[in-house]
């Protein structure tokens, strides 16, 4: 992100008051929302910091409140997250407090936020995305003799909690067990090293640890060519939630949000909420833009380090040259590993329209390859199993 002193503050076409009067500094703060998790808190303050750049004469005030989904560690995910209780697990608290003007943005992860948002509420811009990837954490017991997935001894038990990413490895190393690991990163990182860990590795989201700082725990990076892990829609990206409504902080958002990381990520978004019937979809993206007046391959932002306040080290918001293209992997996998359906499109994508467009095409090729009866099944396995728990089966 560009520094104070050499941002340049484009005329906005409301007023953002912005100007060094000493009323501008007299106006209330900017109250920006977040999770309570060091991770969430990290994500706010590298978000006030880019907004401060660009508008140094405001004032900014970080809010962190303790979620549901943060409180309750006992009821497994795949049944807190059912039904009604979808969409306000994480965020409903903040999101009320934004609908009531407590709160004027909120910092998400994108990977964690719904397709569809509540009414008067939008995602006011997407920063530029960390490493979208996936990573494998290997125990610090075996790190000396196991470098990756394909290494690691027959029969090790794997934690993760998420179905995209137990299904996608059982499909390619069969011998391998999974189980689920909850809580924050940290947490979970705690848990795999523990004297008594039952965990031989766990997989985590390279974002989160690198922003963390501990970007020194990932043993291998995994995509479709290593590992042949594709990672989750919106991974890697944080966004900011608004009121719909609220012209003057979309005005300053602007100033803050990734071209490249919009468009590749609503394009993932869009594909998400064709496929979806209401529960989770476990499928895998992988986007990266290719091509161009550069002719060079680079990720969908190119690998940006973080220093362990969190902060950007390096600027890093191109804008998308000419002729440079949208190529766009997804993959869908039964919970077994056993059944899978694979595309891969590449289109030009010029406007939020296109990149929504080919999202949808993309759906489309999903399900005409199969794909729609792979999610059928996982999500009439996903009601059985909520019926059983909640004692009505
Ligand atoms: N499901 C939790 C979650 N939500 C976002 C991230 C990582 C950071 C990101 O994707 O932006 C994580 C942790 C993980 O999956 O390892």
């Amino acid at each position: 992100m560009a520094s104070a002193t050499s941002s340049t503050l484009k005329t906005p076409s409301v007023s953002v008051p912005q100007t060094s009067t000493s009323a501008s500094t007299n106006f209330p703060p900017i109250k920006i929302g977040t999770r309570r998790s060091t991770l969430a808190q990290i994500q706010a303050r590298l978000v006030e910091k880019n907004l401060k750049d660009a508008y140094p004469d405001r004032k900014y005030a970080i809010h962190a409140i303790l979620a549901q989904g943060d409180k309750d560690k006992v009821t497994p995910l795949q049944q807190l997250s059912m039904g009604e209780n979808a969409k306000s697990l994480w965020t409903g608290e903040l999101e009320d407090m934004l609908l009531k003007g407590e709160l004027d943005m909120i910092v998400h992860c994108l990977k964690d936020m719904p397709t569809q948002l509540p009414p008067s509420l939008a995602i006011g811009c997407i920063c530029p995305r960390e490493d979208p990837r996936d990573v494998l954490v290997v125990s610090p017991r075996l790190t000396s003799i196991c470098k990756s997935l394909a290494t690691l001894p027959e029969g090790s038990t794997i934690g993760t909690s998420s179905i995209r990413r137990a299904a996608q490895l059982r499909r390619l190393y069969p011998t391998l067990k999974f189980a689920d690991v909850r809580g924050n990163v940290g947490t979970r990182l705690a848990k795999l090293d523990a004297e008594d860990s039952p965990f031989a590795a766990i997989i985590l989201a390279a974002a989160g640890l690198k922003r963390l700082g501990m970007g020194d725990r990932i043993t291998q990076y995994l995509s479709k060519d290593s590992g042949g892990m594709l990672y989750a829609v919106g991974q890697g990206a944080l966004a900011i939630e608004v009121r719909e409504d609220d012209a003057v902080v979309k005005e300053m958002l602007a100033e803050i949000g990734s071209e490249r990381t919009t468009r590749a990520c609503l394009a993932e978004r869009a594909l998400l909420r064709s496929l979806e019937g209401g529960c989770s979809v476990p499928i895998g993206v992988e986007t990266e833009w290719k091509g161009g007046k550069r002719g060079v391959a680079t990720g969908v932002e190119p690998a940006k380090e973080y220093g362990k306040d969190g902060k950007a080290i390096e600027e890093q918001d191109e804008e998308i040259k000419d002729g440079e293209e949208l190529v766009f992997r997804t993959i869908v996998v039964s919970v077994d590993g056993t059944e899978s359906v694979e595309t891969e499109m590449t289109r030009m994508v010029t406007s939020i329209a296109d990149a929504e467009a080919m999202g949808r095409d993309v759906a489309k090729a999903l399900v005409e390859k199969g794909a729609d009866k792979i999610l059928e099944k996982i999500n009439q396995e996903k009601q059985w199993a909520a019926k059983k728990a909640l004692g009505t089966n």
